[in-house]
């Protein structure tokens, strides 16, 4: 069995294959090294023989992880590193080992599954968007905080904004304005990001006309999707960049 992560900067995203890699035997998403040892521990008949991971953390706690899983499980563990070119996509970045490897990852998958021009657009912590074009030449990207980040920015830098995740997630039930606070920010914060979704689309469109894909990734991508009805909503996107750039041997 195969064991996959995704190490973003909240949670690790985890899922747990089949030797042949055609079925999905276990996943989840969880806050801590604790919480996943405790998840894979529960299923029945683990047996892994291949780990390959991306992570966007430091190296210490990268390392800490890889340690962690070796001693639990006595299985080799590969990450996914930088590369200035790979299946057919060129890293645009200046300095091509400092883009985010998660959003590289997400940039293969994306480039793999369109066969063409792509807009991959990833909603974790931070939102980020990346621009491939038919040739595969990555013409570089934005990054932007995420919700999680918006919220609480204002929680923390305001005296008067206060509220608990329940009444959050109710107040973006409709989107608009709002007659509380918590309705306030939260459908502010959100009228944000799509804002900024529909921005790249128009920048994407500048590039492209209508011959391009558009991918949405991230635990916070169906809080966008309405707005970019032709989107792919591809929630493993960074695992099937991670499967190429990390193949079994
Ligand atoms: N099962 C889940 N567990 C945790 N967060 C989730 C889950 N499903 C969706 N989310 C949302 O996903 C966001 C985090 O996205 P994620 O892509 O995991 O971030 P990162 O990669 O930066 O750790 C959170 O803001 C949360 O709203
Ligand atoms: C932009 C990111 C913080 C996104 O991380 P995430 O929200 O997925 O946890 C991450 O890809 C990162 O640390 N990138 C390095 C900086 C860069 O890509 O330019
Ligand atoms: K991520």
């Amino acid at each position: 069995m195969i064991l996959e992560l995704d190490c973003g900067n909240s949670f690790i995203k985890w899922r747990v294959l089949a030797v042949n890699a055609a079925q999905v035997l276990g996943e989840g998403v969880v806050d801590s090294n604790l919480a996943l040892l405790e998840g894979l521990e529960a299923l029945k008949g683990l047996a892994l023989t291949f780990c390959r991971l991306v992570s966007v953390r430091t190296a210490e706690e990268t390392g800490a992880l890889t340690s962690l899983l070796k001693d639990a499980f006595d299985v080799s563990v590969v990450c996914a590193a930088p590369a200035r070119e790979m299946s057919g996509v060129r890293n645009g970045y200046e300095e091509f080992e400092r883009l985010g490897l998660d959003r590289w990852l997400a940039m293969l998958g994306g480039f793999h599954l369109a066969s063409g021009a792509c807009l991959v657009l990833d909603f974790g912590t931070a939102v980020t968007a990346d621009f491939i074009d038919a040739d595969g030449e990555h013409l570089g990207g934005f990054i932007c905080p995420g919700m999680p980040l918006m919220r609480n920015q204002l929680r923390t830098h305001t005296r008067k904004i206060r509220y608990g995740d329940l009444a959050a997630e109710q107040a973006l039930e409709s989107l608009v304005p709002g007659r509380a606070t918590v309705e306030a920010v939260e459908r502010g914060c959100l009228l944000m990001l799509r804002g900024f979704v529909l921005t790249q689309l128009e920048l994407a469109r500048s590039y492209w006309g209508e011959d391009f894909v558009v991918f949405l990734t991230g635990g916070d991508a169906s809080l966008v999707s309405e707005v970019v009805p032709q989107a792919r909503v591809v929630p493993d996107l960074v695992f099937v960049g991670l499967a190429m750039a990390c193949p079994l041997s």
